[in-house]
């Protein structure tokens, strides 16, 4: 089931842009990503070959999710994200729910990296194919509010090689409040190479 479609506990503000994104899609030049719990385990014949010790894939990876879609419904990770690909970024509009908890009434500074991953992470698999996280750096401006919704701009900077430079922003709705911003450095994973 794809999980980044609305739900009962998303706020007016993720529906109107959500609703938004959807309009923007029907011209082709977004479109929307969809983002299931552990429909992954599919990519793992990809996977597989860079990691040759299958015994540990094999044991555990029946009961793998992605991490940031195991939450119940609301009080964790709910977002959805779009990806524009003439200008090869992606959007991510995140409700960050209240088991996401760090500083009282605040998302948890993990929480926020975790999305930043995801959201860096799905713009780098597009343009790169299978890639790992190699360096995030985050700068965190302001906290964000527990329950609020943010909105994740991520983008591809520069690629060389194997190696692609990305960096992204979390604003507020009305992009007046600046959250965070991050760089970072995915590499294309290279199957001549045993990364275990
Ligand atoms: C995956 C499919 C997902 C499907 C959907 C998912 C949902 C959304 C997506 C969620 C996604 C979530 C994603 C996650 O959360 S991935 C989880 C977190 N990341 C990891 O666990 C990765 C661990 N690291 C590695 O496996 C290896 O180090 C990698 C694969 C990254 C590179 O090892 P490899 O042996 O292949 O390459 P190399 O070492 O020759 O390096 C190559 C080049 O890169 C340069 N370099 C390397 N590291 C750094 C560094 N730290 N700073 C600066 N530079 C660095 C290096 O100097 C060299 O440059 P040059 O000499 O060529 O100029």
């Amino acid at each position: 089931m794809d999980l980044s479609l609305p739900n009962p506990s998303w706020s007016k503000d993720m529906r109107l842009l959500f609703d938004q994104f959807m309009k923007k899609s029907e011209d082709g030049s977004w479109k929307h990503l969809p983002s299931y719990k552990n429909k992954f385990s599919r990519r793992i014949e990809d996977i597989k070959v860079f990691f040759p010790d299958a015994k540990l894939i094999k044991e555990k990876i029946s009961q793998a999710q992605l991490f940031p879609r195991n939450f119940e419904e609301g009080l964790g990770f709910e977002y959805a994200m779009f990806h524009n690909h003439a200008e090869d970024r992606t959007v991510c509009i995140f409700q960050g729910g209240p088991y996401l908890q760090g500083a009282p009434g605040f998302l948890h500074g993990g929480a926020i990296a975790t999305m930043i991953d995801s959201t860096l992470g799905m713009t780098a698999l597009i343009a790169g194919g299978i890639v790992m996280t190699a360096n995030l750096n985050i700068n965190f401006k302001r906290p964000i509010p527990l329950c609020s919704v943010v909105v994740i701009n991520s983008q591809v900077d520069k690629v060389e090689g194997r190696k692609l430079f990305l960096s992204c922003n979390i604003r507020s709705v009305d992009e007046q409040t600046l959250y965070s911003e991050a760089t970072s450095l995915f590499v294309k994973l290279d199957p001549e190479k045993s990364l275990t």
